[in-house]
């Protein structure tokens, strides 16, 4: 490597990152590096803040899955929306799952049906059938702390990425959103899955890496972040989130 590449990239690395031009600009403490973004063109993601995924009963906890952390989560997300609204930030839930017939769910002749953990966990007690992530159930309504109100958008999935299928990308292009904040369950699947065809979509995203938590074991988590912020995007923390958007930083 020449004198003159090895000072570009060590600049590279102490470099803002981000869509910073304009007044508006505000700039998120950040892994690998800070990120610049317009709260204007910003909207936070909650995936799949379901009892299935973050209540004891729900399908992770029937699957064999620890949920017994997710309340510190659930509490932060809160936060993170109480921070967004007052921003005037879009605010998106998304709610995974699928008819109470499972056509949705795609039989054998999808792959989801043989690694759908749901799928898999009904096959094997079938008196769990049509409760588990299915529309009109317990399991598949958000938790009763992350209630949307007027304004918020409410989109359903039936895969794991939150662009797959759904009006997600035109709901954000026609609000000029560039940057999103990726909250909810679980980190390694449905928050990654999405944020990584956002990244292949030209969205900045984020992780919040306290406002998510994991379906597998603690590591899972730590993987996840690592790949987040060293392939796909950025990684932060509620309290920075809060403070850069309300201006208490
Ligand atoms: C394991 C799992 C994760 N979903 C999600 N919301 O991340 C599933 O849906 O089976």
């Amino acid at each position: 490597m020449t004198g003159s590449s090895q000072s570009t990239n060590s600049l590279a690395e102490f470099q803002i990152a981000g869509t910073n031009e304009g007044s508006n600009t505000k700039v998120l403490p950040a892994k690998p590096e800070p990120l610049a973004f317009n709260p204007k063109e910003t909207a936070v993601i909650v995936v799949d803040m379901q009892n299935a995924y973050a209540s004891k009963k729900g399908y992770l906890d029937k699957a064999g899955f620890d949920v017994s952390h997710t309340g510190p989560v659930i509490d932060n997300i809160a936060k993170v929306i109480g921070a967004a609204r007052s921003a005037d930030m879009p605010v998106v839930f998304f709610q995974n799952g699928w008819d109470p017939q499972y056509q949705e769910a795609g039989g054998p002749g999808s792959p989801n049906w043989y690694k759908s953990n749901a799928l898999k966990t009904m096959r094997k007690q079938p008196e769990l059938m049509g409760t588990l992530l299915a529309k009109g159930t317990w399991d598949y309504e958000l938790v009763d702390e992350l209630t949307p109100q007027e304004g918020d958008i409410v989109i359903p999935k039936t895969r794991y990425s939150g662009f797959y299928n759904t009006n997600l990308d035109s709901m954000l292009r026609s609000r000029g959103i560039r940057t999103l904040i990726f909250t909810g369950i679980a980190t390694n699947v449905c928050v990654e899955s999405t944020l990584r065809d956002g990244f292949f979509l030209e969205y900045f995203g984020v992780m919040l890496a306290d406002a998510t938590h994991q379906a597998g074991p603690k590591e899972i988590q730590e993987a996840s972040l690592f790949n987040v912020e060293t392939f796909f995007g950025w990684v932060s923390n509620v309290n920075d989130f809060c403070n850069t958007v309300t201006g208490t930083d």
